[in-house]
């Protein structure tokens, strides 16, 4: 893996305000890295206001770095990840990190009879939708930008909770009502850690995976399994594969793939050549391993 190491400083963008999961995940690769011994300066999580922020901070070199969400194992594909890192030029992943994500219900209520409405991120709602059914029927649910945003607007007030970490609760000096509210328990997230093409040098050879996505030239039978048969043929395993709307006209889709081959294999050199013909505009994010953090290490 090659990280800056021309600066006394590197920034570190994610989806804030502190005390996000995203947050967590950052702050498990800030000492991943420090620990690594691969970035000797001072390392700054800087929190920005939406995921595409953060993906733009790193194209406009605001930051260093942005650590995002990518991928959840109960609600799926984060599609503001996506769809920025479709539209935004020169961004590079570096490196996956999977987090497990225990979900609390945080209020000041004392029963959850009394609670009107929860507030949380969309993902982390989506997460615990079966839970809030069953022990929240009666409570509005209502979309934040993120987790600790949905504590800032708890207050004290007795008639509202918020989805968010037990670490976010200690920080905001909230209560816990319920713990594990997630609706399977071996919830995690995948993220990614993402560079500017330019300044994070290129990826490592000793990468496991590679993202890509791309556009078909037509909407003809047969358009997405030429591509995929290619994968298939060379005996390349596809960890992923995930449409999003091109945005242009209804029924048209962009196609993202993980793939469990570095882009610097040879099988993935002649599986890149062969897909050329196949595809519209192909973008390749980057090649990488993949980190699974233990509970334990989330500080
Ligand atoms: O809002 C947060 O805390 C985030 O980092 C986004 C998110 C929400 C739910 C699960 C994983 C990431």
């Amino acid at each position: 893996m090659d990280i800056i190491t021309s600066s006394e400083e590197m920034n570190i963008g994610y989806l804030g305000p502190p005390g996000t999961y995203s947050e967590q995940a950052a702050s498990f690769y800030l000492n991943w890295i420090k620990g690594n011994q691969e970035f000797k300066g001072e390392v700054i999580l800087r929190p920005c206001p939406t995921i595409a922020k953060a993906l733009q901070a790193v194209t406009v070199q605001e930051v260093n770095l942005a650590v995002v969400p990518v991928e959840n194992s109960i609600e799926g594909s984060v599609s503001m990840t996506m769809d920025n890192l479709w539209q935004l030029e020169n961004l590079q992943i570096k490196q996956a990190l999977v987090l497990p994500i225990n979900h609390c219900l945080i209020s000041c209520a004392t029963k959850l009879e009394d609670i009107e409405i929860v507030y949380s991120h969309p993902q982390a709602l989506a997460q615990c939708q079966g839970w809030l059914g069953k022990f929240l029927p009666q409570a509005n649910l209502s979309a934040t930008s993120s987790t600790t945003q949905a504590l800032e607007k708890l207050g004290k007030s007795p008639t509202t909770a918020a989805i968010s970490s037990e670490k976010a609760a200690q920080m905001y000096d909230l209560p816990i009502l319920s713990d594990r509210i997630n609706d399977y328990p071996d919830n995690c997230t995948r993220f990614w850690v993402v560079a500017p093409e330019s300044g994070g040098g290129s990826s490592s050879s000793s990468s496991t995976h590679t993202s890509l996505a791309f556009s078909v030239p037509a909407n003809i039978p047969g358009a997405l399994v030429k591509v995929l048969q290619v994968f298939a043929d060379l005996g390349i395993n596809l960890s992923r594969i995930e449409s999003r709307p091109t945005k242009r006209s209804l029924g048209e889709y962009l196609f993202f793939l993980d793939i469990e081959a570095s882009v610097f294999s040879s099988l993935m050199t002649t599986a890149l050549k062969n897909i050329s013909i196949n595809v519209e505009i192909l973008k390749i994010f980057g090649s990488y391993t993949v980190l699974t953090v233990d509970s334990d290490k989330i500080k």
